[in-house]
């Protein structure tokens, strides 16, 4: 798995590095810039050859610093650069100051950032104007920069493109789009999170040396990328009871589409076996549609806290069509008393949201997953911050929505969107990086299967965060492996073909 940090993480990152004396923060400004070079080579080979025009636009701090680097070499390989500066030079900071005498010790120019600054016909732009240090939001008129006959081949943004919050990959007034995002180290939450995939382009991450220090435990950062646990993925030997069983409740009658699917999910996730527990009036139809699946009769939560007293139900889930009624509340509550892991979705993520009684029984084997609406019932105040305008940088990001959320439940909560953000009670916290294939997961009964997916790993007996992280990335994986055309069925039928993509 890949940490991904915050400008705060990466800021003690690099003073921890230059206080070891081993580097010095030019050195690393140095690798910046010249990694930024050797990244849009790699991605634009064409402007490896033959000089090409490049405007760079450096701003007030040390992104402006990486520019000065940029611009030197390019200009050395022949290019015809220009530079424009955001604000007074004599305040830059000591770096990019080095930086940027060494530029005009050379005998180049640099203009003011103003309108119309950029024009003509310009190979390479280079956004170095704001990068981790961005603390409000952008009123400068990006678009105005550029005259109307100004065409741009390619755009680089500088470790992340301006304007976007590096914490949370909120935009923050104005933003300059990218082709190419090219940071440093690791990358940064921002560029996973909200507006992020509207801006950053392609990523690239280059190493400038910082690896030691990552390594070293207090430098850590508790957000990573998810990544699938192999090992805990492959089946073992043993029969079916060994790989868990989990039940699954449907709604009433004409309901029952979205257990079903869930349940289904749970079964090709590897669970040994997967039982749909279901009201009388709901019990034919359910009967003609299942097969490998098992049904079991539950009228009401008297019934269930006699079949959950069966050690060998070892994961169970509720919300899929549960409904919004009293009885579905008593399940809730029969559920969270078993002290069962479980997954909470849809209709219990509402109901446990209205009831603090139930909220307070959540235990460290729940799993709640809600969507934005449904995280919105359960944690009012966290979504309003969330959807407030940020004022100021770094902006609260939805991996920190996640975390209180999570610390708050006590329990594992998967934020759900197309920057899935799975968090534990413990503090730890990953994130599904969004992509343009994983889009057709925005179709109804997705994310029944997805609570289905998590039910199947609790009941094989991984730990929430990693139950829940492991589905995520599997939904997503199925998304990709499918294609355009996507529909929920086609999410369990397509888990085989990923699992024997991933050598399982
Ligand atoms: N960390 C590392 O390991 C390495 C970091 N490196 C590089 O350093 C970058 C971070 O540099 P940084 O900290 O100097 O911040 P940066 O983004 O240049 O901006 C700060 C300036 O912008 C100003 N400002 C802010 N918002 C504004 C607004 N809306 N409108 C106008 N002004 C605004 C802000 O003003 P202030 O808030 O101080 O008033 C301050 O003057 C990082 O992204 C990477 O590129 C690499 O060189 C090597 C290794
Ligand atoms: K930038």
């Amino acid at each position: 798995m890949a940490e991904i940090l915050t400008a705060a993480e990466m800021r003690s990152l690099e003073k921890v590095a230059m206080e070891s004396g081993r580097v010095t923060g030019l050195e690393l400004m140095e690798r910046a810039g010249q990694g930024v070079c050797d990244a849009l080579f790699a991605q634009w080979p064409a402007l490896r050859w033959g000089p090409h025009r490049a405007v760079v636009l450096c701003g007030p701090g040390n992104n402006g610093g990486d520019g000065f680097v940029i611009a030197r070499v390019l200009a050395e390989r022949g290019w015809l650069v220009e530079v424009c500066l955001l604000g007074d030079p004599t305040s830059l900071p000591r770096d990019a100051q080095a930086n940027h005498d060494r530029w005009c010790a050379a005998g180049h120019a640099v203009v003011p950032l103003g309108p119309g600054c950029i024009t003509g016909a310009v190979d390479l732009l280079v956004d170095a104007l704001f990068g981790t240090g961005l603390t409000r939001p952008v009123t400068l008129d990006l678009a105005g920069l550029m005259t109307a006959e100004a065409e741009i081949g390619h755009r680089v943004a500088v470790d992340i493109p301006s304007g976007l919050c590096a914490d949370s990959g909120r935009i923050l007034g104005a933003a300059l789009a990218a082709d190419l995002t090219v940071s440093f180290q690791t990358a940064k939450r921002g560029h996973y999170l909200a507006d992020a995939g509207e801006v950053c382009g392609a990523l690239r991450v280059v190493d400038i040396g910082l690896g030691p220090w990552l390594d070293d435990r207090a430098a850590v950062a508790p957000a990573q990328l998810i990544g699938l646990p192999l090992e805990a993925l492959a089946k073992r030997r043993g029969h079916k009871f060994s790989h868990g069983h989990a039940l699954v409740l449907t709604g009433g009658a004409g309901r029952t589409g979205a257990a079903r699917l869930a349940a289904r999910g749970a079964l090709r996730v590897g669970a040994g076996l997967v039982t749909l527990g279901v009201p009388p009036a709901a019990q034919m139809e359910v009967a003609q549609q299942i097969t490998a699946l098992m049904l079991r009769r539950i009228s009401d939560a008297s019934d269930l806290s006699a079949v959950l007293r069966d050690s060998r139900i070892t994961a169970v889930c509720l919300g899929p069509g549960l409904g919004l009624d009293e009885g579905a509340a008593e399940k809730i509550a029969a559920v969270l008393a078993s002290g069962k892991p479980v997954v909470l979705d849809a209709d219990a993520c509402t109901l446990i949201g209205q009831d603090p009684a139930l909220f307070d029984a959540l235990h460290g084997g729940c799993v709640l997953t809600p969507h934005g609406g449904e995280f919105a019932r359960l944690f009012p105040d966290v979504a309003a911050r969330l959807e407030a305008k940020p004022d100021r940088g770094p902006a609260f990001s939805k991996i920190d929505a996640a975390m209180q959320a999570a610390d708050r439940a006590g329990c594992c909560v998967v934020f759900k969107g197309p920057d899935t953000v799975v968090a534990g009670a413990d503090g730890s916290c990953r994130v599904n990086p969004p992509e343009a294939a994983t889009a057709w997961l925005a179709t109804a009964g997705s994310g029944d299967v997805l609570a289905g997916f998590v039910t199947g790993l609790l009941a094989r007996g991984l730990a929430p965060v990693e139950a829940a992280a492991a589905a995520v990335a599997l939904h997503a994986g199925c998304a990709r492996r499918f294609g355009p055309g996507l529909i929920a069925e086609d999410l369990p039928e397509t888990l085989p073909a990923v699992f024997r993509d991933l050598g399982l």
